[in-house]
């Protein structure tokens, strides 16, 4: 079937799912095939409701709604941009987050843990006062967080003044102003001198070898959101050393190192580090407390 030949839903799905999978995309920014990513964007260029596909599949749609998807599975098979960033929005854990260019498509596995309140390390949630998120991007976790520890204030850090701004608008999205502060900083460098009872972070960690063979979805996401140097442990190692000073007595941290398990054990060889169950498995994300921290030598 020919572009020219496309009037129903049904018909885009066919050709969208066929363009999609002989292009060979990635499908891990937010969807898991071509169906779904399909469904989602043509819905999505619509304005139709997300989650209800078969009323509309063979209502005929206006040359103009036929062109409007057309464009959209076109930038996405062609110029390989994830769809997040066409629809400038991405789900993660039940929330809504807006997104475009300047920060990663929210996919971090730390979500998965939050709504658990970092049990059983945390032993009473409602006495969390303060948290700091390192690397915020779109301000997804912080979000996640203010809402699973309700008397804690997040301060969320990056170093990128453009992604504060869509964290900026995801805050007030959510009306959290008074529950996150958003600093620009790198990393520690301009964070408030207070005691922490929980550092989240989830860094770029993707090491130099693995940066070259990213798909080309990756490649649409600022570079200084994936890139941790050599070995992937450069922002990892700072963060590691640096949280010693910042945890209170009892504090923990929580880092998300995706596939790098190996990098980052070489990396801390002295470090006794928790391996936190996820969808994932159990070596993407890490737990440390400030008690086994500080007898790590710099
Ligand atoms: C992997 S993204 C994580 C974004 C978000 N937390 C999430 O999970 O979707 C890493 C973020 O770290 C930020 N970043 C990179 N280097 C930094 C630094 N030295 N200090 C603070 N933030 C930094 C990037 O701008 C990017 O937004």
């Amino acid at each position: 079937m020919t572009a020219n030949q496309l009037s129903t839903i049904r018909d885009l799905l066919r050709y969208a799912v066929t363009r999609f999978n002989s292009a060979k995309l990635f499908f891990g920014h937010g969807s898991n095939n071509a169906f779904d990513e399909a469904a989602y964007l043509i819905l999505h260029s619509l304005s139709l409701p997300l989650d209800r596909l078969d009323p509309f599949m063979d209502a005929r749609l206006l040359p103009e709604e036929v062109e409007r998807v057309l464009t959209v599975i076109e930038r996405r098979t062609k110029d390989r941009v994830p769809a997040s960033y066409l629809t400038n929005e991405a789900w993660l854990g039940g929330y809504r987050f807006y997104v475009d260019e300047r920060v990663i498509v929210p996919r971090s596995f730390i979500a998965e843990l939050i709504p658990e309140q970092f049990s059983p390390w945390i032993d009473d949630p409602d006495a969390v006062e303060n948290i700091l998120e390192l690397c915020t991007g779109s301000g997804c976790l912080p979000i996640m967080l203010a809402d699973a520890f309700p008397n804690a204030h997040v301060d969320a850090v990056d170093i990128s003044s453009e992604a504060l701004a869509v964290a900026r608008r995801n805050v007030d999205e959510y009306q959290m102003q008074d529950r996150i502060s958003l600093i620009e900083s790198d990393l520690y460098a301009k964070v408030p001198e207070k005691k922490y009872d929980i550092i989240v972070t989830n860094p770029p960690y993707v090491n130099a070898d693995s940066m070259s063979k990213l798909p080309n979805e990756y490649h649409a996401e600022p570079e200084i959101a994936l890139a941790g140097g050599q070995d992937g442990m450069d922002l990892v190692r700072q963060i590691v050393f640096g949280a010693a000073q910042r945890l209170t007595s009892k504090g923990i941290l929580i880092v998300e190192i995706g596939n790098e398990r190996q990098h980052a054990e070489t990396a801390f060889p002295e470090l006794e580090m928790t391996w936190l169950s996820t969808s994932a498995g159990d070596d993407m994300v890490f737990l440390v407390t400030a008690q086994q921290l500080k007898k790590v030598k710099q």
